[in-house]
């Protein structure tokens, strides 16, 4: 009787799995034609550039190439280029450089009707051009572009072209700056590599076996490669950090508040607290402050969305020559960086005291606790909305070790959580992030706004101006790893929490000597440890930067200071 029981429930259960798996099958089957679709869609978008950009002549395209962002924008403003020559240029760079780095998902075919528009306005002898008058700009691939998808790397949300731009972009529009590209993103957003299913895998300039960072990887590829000269990224927990300080490119991610996030779709919708912002990135700091100059020089962002507060640019605080008092340090307590991060900011310190700064050691309170609450916090449902999209989806392999974390049922996780904190503690410790109930998520909240509160005390208390620190604990990884080595964002992942103003700076290049330190002062004590350890082996050459964060609303503060640095590390 007991037999027969057994024995029909498991031909259920297999019947179960089997139709399972057959629907599943089938609809991979679906997807990738979708896929197919989408990619013979894109190799039309760069035939179509390609063909743009061949209808400028070559001397007024090496003419154009060759200007830096100050020059490009002047020579816009005073018609000695036209805005259509622009973007054909910008087509061809970006070319180039996605032909290196498969950073590209599609380029906007539309530039090129708005650049002649706005040649057609300039013929008018009283028309006042815009401040960002022609200037091509790449936009991350979820930022809301009317006429283009939004997939967030997930092939169920290609042809879901999106009606209306963000107020950002509204914004760039009216400024005069041209969207020309859409770059590329890891699937989900949530990973600090750039693949999806959709368009491929995008690859660091420097060495193809590495990533270009992430999410805004399609950007700092872009930039980097010199196939963009601005672009916008968005940071949930390092997604403009980290691809900035592994390219050697530059970007910010402002507080939360500072930008419109109307019609925006983040990683995962309907979260609090961690919330994702828009952020410039570029190849200096000196455009991504011209940049947010220009967008916050009156409160036309809160005229479209009442939530953001009339906060516009202050020109006093950036341009101050008050010398600040500059918390650092190396070591966040839960993740120490390999030695070539360190390095960078140590020599990041001696450049801020040379001009004439005071740095002292700071030591932010409980970062084992501070990156469990992110977790919780950034998947808020442990999970289940990025697990059922998933499985709605064609899984980008380079994500698979987080989708199998997301996908152990979170009481199993607790449950063996206690038996691995014995030989494996960090990892123990964060297989208890997920949340169980909504009480449990309910505490988080209440803990990250404690923090808050601690962290604002111990700045005032310090009568602190800015912190600098690590960007992340290596340099640019293998395209697999950093699904395997989430952990590695704490020190970025903070400032999400603390919703600061926080940005990177590229201040050197790993050396022979630094690959040496590694090998002798790296200690691998832990399966992160010793896959941070192994995959910075093979890094010489490659780019390092620092981080400088400052309270929200202080934006000027971080870029005076990231400024500065880079003035100190390149001499101009
Ligand atoms: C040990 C069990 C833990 C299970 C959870 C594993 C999933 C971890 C997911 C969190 C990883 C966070 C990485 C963040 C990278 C940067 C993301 C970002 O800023 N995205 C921008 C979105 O706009």
């Amino acid at each position: 009787m007991i037999f027969t029981l057994f024995a029909t429930s498991l031909v259920f259960f297999a019947l179960y799995l089997y139709t399972w798996w057959a629907k599943r099958e089938k609809r991979q089957v679906e997807l990738r034609k979708i896929v197919d679709r989408k990619r013979a869609d894109r190799a039309e978008s760069v035939k179509f550039a390609r063909e743009s950009a061949q209808k400028l002549n070559l001397d007024t395209r090496n003419k154009i190439a060759a200007l830096e962002y100050s020059k490009l924008k002047e020579a816009l403003q005073n018609g000695s280029i036209s805005c259509i020559d622009a973007v054909r240029t910008y087509y061809h760079k970006a070319i180039l450089a996605n032909e290196k780095t498969n950073s590209v998902c599609m380029f906007v075919k539309e530039a090129e009707r708005w650049a002649l528009e706005w040649d057609e306005k300039a013929k008018d002898p009283d028309f006042k051009k815009p401040p960002l008058f022609g200037l091509p700009m790449s936009l991350k691939e979820c930022v809301p572009l009317e006429g283009y998808d939004q997939t967030r790397g997930f092939v169920q949300d290609t042809y879901r072209p999106t009606k209306v731009d963000g107020v950002l972009v509204q914004q760039l529009k009216k400024l005069g700056a041209i969207p020309y590209v859409q770059t590329n993103v890891p699937q989900s957003l949530l990973s600090y590599n750039c693949s999806n299913p959709v368009y491929g895998k995008t690859t660091h300039p420097m060495d193809s076996t590495r990533t270009s960072g992430g999410s805004s990887g399609g950007e700092s590829a872009l930039i980097s490669a010199d196939g963009s000269i601005l672009g916008i990224g968005g940071d949930v927990g390092g997604s403009i950090r980290i691809p900035c300080a592994y390219t050697g490119t530059t970007g910010i991610k402002p507080s939360h508040l500072r930008f419109s996030h109307r019609g925006v779709c983040g990683s995962v919708p309907g979260r609090p607290l961690i919330n994702s912002n828009d952020g410039p990135m570029a190849q200096n700091v000196d455009t991504t402050v011209d940049f947010l100059r220009t967008v916050w020089a009156d409160t036309w962002i809160t005229e479209q969305d009442p939530y953001v507060p009339p906060v516009t640019w202050n020109e006093d605080v950036y341009s101050s020559t008050k010398k600040l008092k500059i918390g650092y340090y190396i070591d966040d307590g839960w993740f120490t960086p390999t030695p070539v991060c360190q390095r960078a900011v140590m020599e990041a310190k001696q450049i801020l005291e040379d001009a004439g700064h005071t740095l002292v050691p700071f030591k932010p309170p409980k970062v084992p606790e501070v990156i469990r609450m992110f977790i919780r916090a950034v998947c808020v449902d442990a999970g289940k909305y990025l697990s059922r999209k998933l499985m709605n989806d064609i899984i980008d392999p380079l994500l698979y070790t987080q989708v199998v974390l997301w996908m152990v049922p979170v009481p199993v996780q607790r449950f063996f959580a206690n038996i691995i904190k014995t030989f494996f503690p960090r990892f123990g410790s964060l297989m208890t992030s997920l949340t169980l109930s909504t009480e449990e998520l309910r505490c988080t909240y209440a803990d990250i706004e404690a923090y808050r509160s601690e962290m604002s005390n111990l700045i005032i208390e310090k009568n602190l101006d800015a912190l600098l620190c690590p960007v992340t604990v290596t340099p640019a990884l293998p395209h697999v790893v950093p699904s395997k080595l989430f952990a590695g964002t704490s020190y970025t992942a903070i400032f999400n929490l603390l919703d600061y103003a926080a940005g990177s700076v590229n201040v050197t290049y790993v050396t022979k000597k630094d690959e040496q330190d590694l090998e002798d002062n790296y200690e691998p004590s832990d399966p992160w440890y010793a896959l941070a350890k192994q995959h910075s082996r093979g890094t010489v050459g490659l780019p390092i930067g620092v981080q400088v964060a400052t309270p929200p609303y202080r934006e000027e503060t971080c870029l005076r200071l990231m400024r500065e640095i880079e003035r100190g590390v390149t001499g101009k």
